[in-house]
């Protein structure tokens, strides 16, 4: 599923969101936090008096009992003084001195708020206007750090609220730190997020080593062959909507973005819950309800414990949450009674998941916390549409935005198809031997990664490279900034050139961490052969059936929220081949 506010420094996939909504509300909420506190001592004063006027009327009290409450108070309080002044002072100072003792530069820490203020501002004048029709784009989309690394250097560092994020940029030092996954943890900085996102990707230690091995059979490639009647049965039902639309002028523009987004969640709804697809449709909507109210929440407000108070708006986020996990309640209840009674063949990724849970609980002797618990596989359920819906409709969205500007190589990709397929219906080995139309994704993925950057915490001191990071600061690998590297990627590095990728990734990278739009080590997306499946099935099929251009009303603003839409959408101009 931010970092600096604009660029979604992601800890999880669904990092981005967390971060940038921690941003976005730090500085309200502190004054929020600092009345509920002030709230709270009110109470505790008056309690006291109550106590004390009672105590005096009814028992004439002991003198012991008065200072022994009034001590508890102050106490109290001094601890919680303390908690909070070290929070938004003395910690982030002790670590700005570590970090700069070190050599690393950044702003100097700005009380509470940090970097946040002007990183919004920088990211809201940066998309205030459509950029001009580039791929150099950096700067647009996370204009802080680009500016940061501009002003002091690669070794720098930035503020998120009162935790200081080090920018990382070193290819070595990339790929030690997505490899020790114990070392380097997601953030976990706001416990809103997990209403939406939690399973898999929010997971560490033992934890997440079970449920990764319990749903990686979902996504083996001989298991995703099955999924292709999903995929293609989504694209056919696009591809028919803009059959129609060309079918009087034999040409017809239309902004393709809603389109492509239909198209992946359909695809999910129905490679996910098979023949449960109408049902999975319908919590894939209340789940996309929910996604919108919880960001509304955290933008506005956020106070530890405020999702608890019954206002209007999580009133109705607990009866979307009740329905959600209700009905996949059911759905999973269901699967593994008929999987038990050997009733369905298991093609979607629900089967597979609740199968594979069977078999790691039957094979610790029907040990059931060897496997996961119903609660967990509805987290799992409700994390493959967040990870995997919105990144792929993004791929596709800028695939067709760049083979509309490049006609060239839409061409190539088109006659590619047309040798390989002809008019029969994609299969997987055909799609296996698209080579030119995997260059393109590639070359998409590298210019335009759905997820721009990824977070990982320091829960204990650690050493990288040189640097001995201290417990409680964070890392930015601005995934964007390391695939537009002219010096890993040569002058060109800002250009659409798919033929870099002609001899594999390996070759293109020289064997480096510079190229990772799904992340890599261990916790590297599990969902990259799915999401590549359906980008190919998808692009074959639009291919085949269409020429497009660009349209002139076309606006082009690449935009990190959550991951890197287009802003104004992409107008395109179909034409019926
Ligand atoms: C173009 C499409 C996609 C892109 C660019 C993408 C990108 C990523 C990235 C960068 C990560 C690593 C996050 C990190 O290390 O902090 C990730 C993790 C993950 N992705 Fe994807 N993703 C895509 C599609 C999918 C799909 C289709 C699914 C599932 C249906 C999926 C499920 C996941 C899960 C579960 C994780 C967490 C893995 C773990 O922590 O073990 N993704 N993705």
């Amino acid at each position: 599923m931010g970092t600096d506010a604009s660029c979604f420094d992601t800890t999880s996939f669904l990092s981005p969101l967390a971060s940038i909504l921690s941003t976005v509300r730090l500085v309200k909420d502190f004054t929020f936090l600092l009345c509920l506190i002030n709230i709270g001592i009110g109470l505790l004063v008056f309690c006291m008096h109550f106590y004390q006027s009672r105590l005096s009327r009814d028992m004439e009290v002991s003198l012991v009992i008065r200072p022994l409450l009034s001590f508890l108070v102050v106490g109290v309080l001094m601890v919680w003084g303390l908690r909070i002044l070290n929070w938004v002072w003395l910690k982030p100072k002790r670590l700005e001195r570590c970090l700069r003792q070190q050599g690393l530069t950044g702003n100097p820490y700005r009380f509470l708020s940090g970097d946040v203020k002007e990183s919004f501002a920088m990211n809201k004048q940066a998309t205030a206007k459509p950029m001009p029709l580039s791929d150099d784009i950096v700067q647009y989309v996370v204009p802080f750090v680009h500016q940061t690394i501009k002003h002091y250097g690669k070794n720098s560092f930035m503020w998120i609220g009162p935790r200081p994020r080090v920018t990382i940029l070193e290819p070595e030092e990339i790929r030690e730190i997505l490899t020790k996954i114990n070392d380097f943890q997601k953030p976990h900085n706001n416990p809103l997020v997990n209403l939406l996102v939690s399973g898999l990707a929010d997971l560490e230690g033992d934890r997440w080593a079970k449920h990764r091995k319990i749903i990686n059979p979902a996504f083996h490639q001989d298991k995703l062959k099955n999924m292709l009647p999903a995929f293609y049965q989504s694209c056919v039902d696009m591809i028919t909507k803009w059959e129609k639309m060309v079918l009087v002028k034999g040409t017809s523009e239309l902004d393709v973005w809603p389109y492509l987004v239909n198209l992946t969640r359909d695809a999910i709804s129905r490679a996910a819950f098979g023949s449960s697809y109408e049902e999975g449709r319908r919590i894939f909507h209340l789940l996309e309800d929910q996604t919108n109210l919880t960001i509304k929440v955290i933008q506005s407000v956020y106070i530890p414990g405020w999702r608890f108070l019954p206002t209007k708006t999580n009133r109705k986020m607990k009866v979307i949450d009740k329905d959600i996990k209700d009905s996949l309640r059911e759905m999973i209840k269901k699967r593994e009674m008929a999987i038990k009674a050997g009733e369905v063949s298991n093609d979607d990724l629900l089967g597979i998941l609740v199968e594979s849970n069977i078999r790691e609980i039957q094979a610790h002797g029907d040990h059931k916390n060897m496997g996961m618990s119903i609660e967990d596989v509805i987290e799992e359920c409700k994390l493959f549409y967040f990870a995997g819906q919105e990144t792929t409709s993004v791929l596709l969205v800028w695939t067709m935005i760049l083979l509309a500007r490049y006609p060239n190589w839409q061409t190539k990709a088109r006659e590619e198809v047309l040798q390989v397929f002809g008019d029969s219906k994609p299969d997987s080995d055909g799609l296996n031997r698209l080579k030119v139309v995997t260059m393109i994704l590639y070359e998409v993925l590298r210019l335009y990664p759905a997820v721009v950057a990824l977070g990982r915490s320091i829960p204990k001191e650690i050493k990288l490279g040189k640097l001995l990071l201290p417990a409680g600061s964070e890392i930015s690998i601005p995934i964007v900034l390391i695939h537009h590297d002219q010096q890993l990627w040569g002058d060109d590095a800002h250009e659409f050139n798919p033929d870099r990728f002609s001899e594999g990734v390996s070759k293109a990278t020289k064997s480096q961490v510079t190229f990772f739009p799904f992340g890599w080590g261990p916790r590297i997306c599990i969902g990259q052969n799915f999401a590549m499946m359906e980008a190919k099935m998808a692009i074959a099929m639009i291919v085949r059936h269409f020429w497009f251009e660009l349209s002139p009303s076309y606006a082009h603003s690449p935009s990190a929220t959550i991951t890197l839409r287009p802003q104004h959408g992409a107008h395109i101009i179909l034409h019926k081949l």
